[in-house]
C-alpha cells in the first residue's frame, strides 16, 4: 500500500525494435505496455528472468533510451519528451548506475578527485563544500581510507562502490540501480547491499533496484513488480510477493528459493517465447500448468487480487 506521494509514474509504456533479418522483418516487443509508479522513499525492485526488458524498462526511466509510447511523470512533471542532455535538473535528479562499473576518467586519479570533478561537471558547490560533501558521503559508504588511491587499483566491489558514489555525490531524488551485485562475490554484494541500506536510511531517496538476485532484492525492497517477457505479471510489497505470491510464474520463481518460500519447488516446462512472436494472449501460456482456453487468446489485465497486490492472470479475473 503506497502512503507517500510518488516520485515517478509511468503509464502503458512500451519498446519496440524492428528485427530484419534478411527482409524477414519483425517486431520485438522488448517492454510492452507497462504502467506503476513508485512512491518518494521506497525501494521498488523490477526482478524476472534474464531478457524479460528490466534494463531497457530502467534506461527508459532514466532518460537514457527513447520509448515507442508511453508516458513518465517525474514528482508531477511530464518528462516524457524531456531530452536528459538538455535538462540539468534531470541529469542531476535521475542517477543511473550501470550493472558493470565502467570509469571513463584516468585510471590514475584518485577517487576524491573523482567525485569532485563529478561535480564541477554538474555546476555544484563550491570547493570548502563540495569537499566536505565528499568526504561524508565517503564516510558513510566506509570508503574513507581509500579516498586517495588511485582508481586503477580498486577491487571489483570498490569500483562499484565508487561507482554508486558517483551517482549519490549529486544527491539525487531517484537512483536506478541496474544489476548494482552483478560479478560480485557474495559478500561483497552484502557489503552493497549493506551500504545502500545504511544510505537510504539517512537520506531521501528513491532506489529503482533492477536485478535478478532474488535474494537481494527481498534484503532491501519495499515494493516489487515481477516482470515477464515486457510486461508485469505480478506486483505488490515484498512479503506479498516473497511469501505470499499469486501469479504461477511468480511462485515458480520464489520457489526456487526456498530460505523465503517454504513450499514445494515448481519446475516450469519450455523457455520463455521470443519477443518477436507476441501473442494476443497471456505470455506465459504455454509454461502455465494452469493455462486456460482463455489464456492463448486474451491479454488478462493487472488486477488488485488482495489489497495492494496486483496479479495479470485469467484465474483470479
Ligand atoms: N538495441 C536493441 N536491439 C534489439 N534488441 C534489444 C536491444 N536492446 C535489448 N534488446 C533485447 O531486449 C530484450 C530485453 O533486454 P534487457 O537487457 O532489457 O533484459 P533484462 O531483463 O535486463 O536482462 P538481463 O538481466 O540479462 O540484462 C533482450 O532479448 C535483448 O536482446
Amino acid at each position: 500500500m503506497q502512503t507517500s506521494p510518488s516520485l515517478i509514474e509511468i503509464y502503458n509504456m512500451e519498446k519496440h525494435y524492428i528485427k530484419n533479418k534478411l527482409y524477414n522483418t519483425s517486431v520485438l516487443r522488448v517492454v510492452d505496455g507497462i504502467s506503476f509508479s513508485i512512491s518518494k522513499g521506497e525501494t521498488f525492485s523490477l526482478i524476472g528472468e534474464s531478457g524479460c526488458g528490466k534494463s531497457t524498462l530502467g534506461r527508459i526511466i532514466g532518460k537514457l533510451l527513447v520509448p515507442t509510447t508511453g508516458k513518465v511523470l517525474f514528482e508531477g512533471r511530464d518528462i516524457t519528451k524531456l531530452v536528459r542532455k538538455k535538462d540539468k535538473k534531470l541529469q542531476k535528479d535521475i542517477q543511473y548506475v550501470d550493472k558493470e562499473a565502467s570509469f571513463k576518467w584516468n585510471k590514475r586519479s584518485t577517487i576524491f578527485k573523482m567525485l569532485e570533478k563529478v561535480l564541477e561537471t554538474h555546476e555544484m558547490c563550491s570547493n570548502t563544500n563540495g569537499h566536505c560533501l565528499i568526504s561524508h558521503l565517503l564516510n558513510s559508504m566506509g570508503l574513507a581510507h581509500i579516498a586517495y588511491h588511485p582508481i586503477q587499483g580498486l577491487t571489483p566491489g570498490e569500483r562499484q562502490l565508487v561507482n554508486i558514489a558517483c551517482a549519490l555525490v549529486l544527491q539525487p531524488k531517484l537512483v536506478i540501480l541496474d544489476d548494482p551485485l552483478s560479478g560480485l562475490d557474495l559478500s561483497v554484494q552484502s557489503q552493497v547491499l549493506n551500504i545502500l541500506s545504511h544510505i537510504k536510511k539517512k537520506r531521501a531517496i528513491t532506489y529503482l533496484f533492477i536485478s535478478d538476485n532474488l535474494n537481494a532484492s527481498y534484503y532491501i525492497s519495499d515494493q516489487v513488480a515481477v516482470m515477464y517477457k515486457g510486461r508485469i505479471v505480478e506486483k505488490g510489497t515484498v512479503s506479498q510477493i516473497y511469501e505470499e505470491p499469486i501469479h504461477p510464474y511468480t511462485q515458480a520463481l520464489m520457489s526456487t528459493v526456498p530460505s523465503i518460500y517454504k513450499r514445494e519447488r515448481i519446475v516450469l516446462k519450455g523457455a520463455p517465447p521470443s519477443s518477436s512472436c507476441p501473442s494476443n494472449g497471456c505470455p506465459f501460456y504455454r509454461r502455465c500448468p494452469f493455462a486456460q482456453e482463455a489464456c492463448k487468446s486474451r491479454q488478462p489485465l493487472l488486477r488488485e487480487i488482495r489489497s495492494g497486490q496486483f496479479v495479470s492472470c485469467h484465474l483470479y479475473a
